[in-house]
C-alpha cells in the first residue's frame, strides 16, 4: 500500500539521496513529491534524474515499489550493483539507469521483468557478456547498452527492436543480421565485423580438394564470361558509330575529372580510372544537344568553364536519389574555384522541360537556399554546378560522429538551423502554389561556415523518373505521396516536420526507427510524449539547456504539427517560419548558460510537469 511504498521511499532518500531530495516528509503522501507519480493511490512513476544521488542502492527500498512502471534514475553518481529485488517490479515497463557508475554483470533478474519496452543502460561500469536472455524481453524496443565495458560477441537478438546501441564497449564478433540494419554508430568503438560495418573476414573449411575444384571452375567460369563480353562488345561497337556512352562512376576517392583525357573515355591517369573525365568528355563530345557549354544562371560571371571541370581534381561527396555529387577543385588563373557538381541520373523529362525547369530552380536567389550557379545539358550526361558548402550537411554534424571528439550541437544552433531551412523553404513555395522542393531531408541542409542553414536540391525531385526514389527518402516523405515526382507543398511541410523531429531528438528518421512495422520517427515522438515525459525524446545534447525547456516544446509541438497525417492539418511554410522566429526571440531573450555539467542540469527538464498536451 501506499504507506508501505512511502516508507521504502525514503529509505532510499537516506541511502542515497539524503541531501539532494529535498522531499517534504511531514506530508503523509508520497505522491507530492518531486520525482513521484501516483495513480489510484499506488506509485508509478518514479523519476529522479539529475539529482545528485549517490552511493549503493538499499535492498528494500524500490523493490516495493510494486505497481511502478516508469524508473528513471538517469545521470546521478549510483554505484555498486543494481539492487535484486527491482525484480518484485513486475510491471515496470520503462527503466533508465545510464550515466551512473553501475558496475558487475548485467544483472539476471531483468530477464524476469517481461513487460520491459524501455531498457538503458548506456555509460555505466556494466561488464561481462550481454545475455541472450534478453530475448525473453519480447516486448523490448529500445535496448541501449553503449559505453560500458561489455565482453564478447552480441548474441542472435529476436526482438522487434526500435532503438539499439552497443558501441563504445570490448565486443567482438560478427553482428548479427538481425540487427545489421542499425547505422555503424550503433556498433562502433568495438571490436566488431559485418553489418553496417566492414564485412567478416571469412573462415574456410572446406578440403584441399573442394579448394582446388572451386577454382579451376571459377576460371573456366571467368574465361566463358570474358569470351561472351568481347564478342558482346564487337558486336557493339560495329554498330555505333563515336560512341558517347559512359562508364558508370564508381567511387574512388579522388578522382580526376579530366586533363589530356578530353573524348577519350578509355585513358587512364595518375593509376585512376579517369571516370569523372569519361563522364564530362562524353558529354562534351554527345550529339543531340545545341550548346555544348556550361550554361551559368543570373548573374553568375563565367569564371570556368567545362573544359575547366575537365582538368578538375574531384572527390566523390556522396550517391543521392539524383545522381552522384562531386567536390570539384580548378585552379583558374585568378583563384582557386571549389564547386560542387551533381551527376544527374534517370532524368525523365524532354531536353526543351529540363532546361525550363532548371532556369526556374536557377532563377531562385535566397540567403538560405544553395546557390545554384550553371547547368550542361546533353542526351547523355546532365550536370548541376552548386556552390561547395564547406561544413557539409545537418545530416553529418547530426549524426556523424556521436563518439569522443563530437563538437556538441546546441540550442541556439539547432533553432538557428531550423529557422534557416525554413526560411529557405517558404521562399521556394514563394515562388507560386505549384512550386516546392520535393526532396526535404537534412542531408540536403546544407551549413555556412557560421552554420547558416542553406536549402539545396531544391526543383530535383521535377526532373527525374519515379524509380529514382530510394528508401531512404521514405522516412520524410509524406503518407499522401505515392509518386515522388507529385510533390506538394504540404509535403515539403511533413518533411519539414521529420526533419524537425531530427533536430530535437538527434534520431535519423531513415534509420533506426523504420522497422519492419514501420514506427516512423513522428509516430515513434507521439508515442513516446503519449506515455512519457517530453523530455525523454529530446537529444541528450539539447537537455543541456534547461532555461530553453520551454522553447524546445514549443518546436516539437511544431513539429508534431507539420508531421500531421492529414495535409490540410499542416500549417503553411510561412506560419511555420513565424513560429520559429517567435520561439527564437523568445529564447535569445533568456540567457544562454550551457552548463557542462549535466548532472545538474536535466533534472530541471525531466522533472517538469509531465506535457501530454504535445500531442493533442
Ligand atoms: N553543394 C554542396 N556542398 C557540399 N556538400 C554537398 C553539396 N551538395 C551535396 N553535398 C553532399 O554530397 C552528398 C551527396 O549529395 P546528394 O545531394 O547527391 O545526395 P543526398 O543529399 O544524400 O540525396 P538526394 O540526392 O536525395 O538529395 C551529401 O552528403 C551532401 O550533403
Amino acid at each position: 500500500d501506499l504507506a508501505s511504498e512511502r516508507a521504502a521511499l525514503l529509505v532510499l532518500r537516506s541511502a542515497v539521496g539524503g541531501r539532494s531530495l529535498l522531499w517534504n516528509v511531514s506530508q503523509s503522501t508520497p505522491c507530492l513529491w518531486v520525482g513521484v507519480k501516483c495513480q489510484q493511490n499506488r506509485v508509478v512513476e518514479l523519476r529522479l534524474p539529475g539529482m545528485g544521488l549517490s552511493g549503493q542502492l538499499p535492498a528494500g527500498s524500490i523493490g516495493n515499489l510494486t505497481e511502478l512502471h516508469t524508473l528513471s534514475l538517469r545521470f546521478n553518481a549510483l554505484s555498486g550493483s543494481v539492487p535484486p529485488d527491482l525484480a518484485s517490479c513486475v510491471n515496470l515497463r520503462n527503466l533508465y539507469l545510464q550515466g551512473n557508475f553501475f558496475s558487475g554483470d548485467i544483472p539476471e533478474f531483468l530477464f524476469t521483468l517481461s513487460n520491459l519496452i524501455r531498457l538503458n543502460l548506456a555509460g555505466n561500469n556494466f561488464s561481462g557478456e550481454i545475455s541472450s536472455d534478453f530475448n525473453k524481453l519480447t516486448r523490448l524496443g529500445t535496448l541501449y547498452l553503449n559505453d560500458n565495458h561489455l565482453t564478447g560477441s552480441i548474441p542472435k537478438l529476436n526482438l522487434n527492436l526500435q532503438q539499439f546501441n552497443v558501441s563504445n564497449n570490448q565486443l567482438d564478433g560478427s553482428i548479427p543480421s538481425k540487427l545489421s540494419n542499425f547505422p555503424a554508430t550503433a556498433f562502433q568503438g568495438n571490436s566488431l565485423c559485418g553489418g553496417p560495418l566492414q564485412s567478416c573476414p571469412h573462415k574456410s573449411k572446406l578440403s584441399g580438394g573442394a579448394i582446388a575444384g572451386i577454382i579451376i571452375g571459377s576460371v573456366v567460369a571467368f574465361v566463358l564470361i570474358l569470351v561472351v563480353l568481347i564478342l558482346l562488345c564487337r558486336k557493339k561497337s560495329s554498330k555505333k558509330t563515336g560512341s558517347t556512352d559512359v562508364a558508370p562512376v564508381k567511387h574512388t576517392e579522388t578522382e580526376m575529372l579530366g586533363e589530356k583525357s578530353v573524348g577519350d573515355g578509355d585513358s587512364t591517369s595518375m593509376g585512376y580510372p579517369i571516370r569523372g573525365a569519361a563522364v564530362l568528355a562524353a558529354a562534351a563530345t554527345s550529339k543531340g544537344s545545341g550548346d555544348k557549354r556550361l550554361v551559368f544562371f543570373r548573374n553568375s560571371n563565367r569564371i570556368f568553364d567545362l573544359e575547366d571541370l575537365l582538368r578538375a581534381s574531384a572527390e566523390v561527396l556522396g550517391k543521392g536519389t539524383f545522381g552522384t555529387a562531386y567536390k570539384a577543385s580548378l585552379d583558374m588563373e585568378v583563384e582557386r574555384v571549389v564547386v560542387a557538381v551533381k551527376r544527374l541520373k534517370d532524368v525523365s523529362v524532354s531536353e526543351k522541360e529540363f532546361r525550363e525547369k532548371i532556369e526556374i530552380a536557377g532563377a531562385m536567389d535566397h540567403e538560405n537556399l544553395v546557390p545554384l550557379r550553371a547547368y550542361y545539358y546533353s542526351k547523355d550526361e546532365k550536370l548541376i554546378v552548386y556552390d561547395y558548402m564547406p561544413m557539409g550537411s545537418l545530416s553529418a554534424l547530426l549524426h556523424g560522429n556521436r563518439g569522443a571528439g563530437r563538437t556538441p550541437l546546441n540550442w541556439e544552433a539547432r533553432s538557428g538551423i531550423a529557422l534557416g531551412a525554413a526560411r529557405g523553404i517558404a521562399y521556394i513555395h514563394s515562388r507560386g502554389s505549384a512550386s516546392s522542393h520535393g526532396n526535404i531531408k537534412s542531408s540536403n541542409i546544407l551549413l555556412t561556415k557560421s552554420y547558416e542553414a542553406r536549402v539545396s536540391d531544391f526543383g530535383l525531385a521535377h526532373l527525374v523518373g519515379p524509380t529514382a526514389t530510394p528508401n531512404r527518402v521514405a522516412g520524410y516523405r509524406a503518407p499522401e505521396v505515392t509518386d515522388a515526382r507529385k510533390v506538394s507543398q504540404k509535403a515539403d511541410v511533413y518533411s519539414f516536420g521529420v526533419l524537425l523531429l531530427e533536430l530535437l531528438t538527434g534520431k535519423a528518421p531513415t534509420h533506426a526507427l523504420l522497422n519492419e512495422e514501420g514506427v516512423d520517427l513522428p509516430r515513434w515522438v507521439q508515442s513516446v510524449v503519449r506515455e512519457e515525459w517530453t523530455a525523454e525524446v529530446f537529444d541528450l545534447e539539447l537537455l543541456r539547456y534547461q532555461n530553453v525547456e520551454e522553447e524546445m516544446v514549443q518546436l516539437l509541438q511544431l513539429a508534431l504539427d507539420c508531421a500531421a497525417q492529414y495535409p490540410d492539418k499542416r500549417p503553411s511554410m510561412l506560419d511555420v517560419t513565424s513560429r520559429i522566429e517567435e520561439l527564437c526571440r523568445s529564447s535569445s531573450q533568456h540567457e544562454q548558460e550551457p552548463d557542462h555539467n549535466i548532472i545538474n542540469d536535466v533534472h530541471s527538464v525531466d522533472s517538469g510537469a509531465p506535457v501530454p498536451s504535445v500531442v493533442d
